[in-house]
């Protein structure tokens, strides 16, 4: 039996409990700098990577686009550190996280993010690895550099499938 996955927009709210939405409105604060050339969206997204004496680190994936149908097969999490992703490209991806079910993944979302904004997933968090679509893109990722186990994967017993992206 098919277990369909339907893919949701991405919004602040709905990602919360998953993690944080990197974009200009999500900022905490917004300050005029350089003499008022410049406004930064300061804080859009939090680092936390300090775990078991991490340090943060900045990498460019350069991710194949996956072509529907999507199988989600498996999730994976840092327990030591989140993990930021944002496009350099403006092209869409898919960030499917899923919740804790006694140190399982549970059911995933799917959130269709539209190249505009970035996310970042929280510490802990069950997510599957970067899901790029359309083209080949680059991505911008703050994440966690040091020592200690800080990658658990876990497969579902069965697969779910993204066949469209359309809700
Ligand atoms: N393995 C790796 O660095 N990437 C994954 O963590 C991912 O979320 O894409
Ligand atoms: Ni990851």
């Amino acid at each position: 039996m098919t277990r369909f996955l339907a893919v949701r927009p991405l919004t602040i709210e709905a990602f919360e409990p998953f993690g944080q939405v990197i974009e200009a409105d999500a900022a905490r604060e917004i300050r005029l700098i350089n003499g008022g050339t410049t406004t930064r969206f300061h804080a859009a997204a939090t680092v936390d990577v300090a775990a078991e004496g991490g340090s943060p680190v900045i990498s460019i994936f350069r991710g194949k686009p996956f072509a529907l149908p999507i199988r989600i097969a498996m999730m994976e999490r840092h327990p030591l550190g989140s993990q930021a992703f944002v496009p350099l490209h403006e092209r869409p991806y898919l960030a499917v996280v899923a919740p804790d079910e006694n140190g399982r993944p549970g059911a995933p979302l799917a959130f269709l993010c539209d190249g505009r904004r970035g996310v970042s997933y929280d510490r802990d968090t069950w997510h599957h690895p970067l899901l790029a679509l359309e083209a080949v893109c680059d991505f911008l990722v703050v994440d966690r550099e040091g020592g200690g186990r800080n990658l658990e994967e876990a497969d579902y017993p069965a697969p779910f499938t993204i066949a469209g992206l359309d809700g």
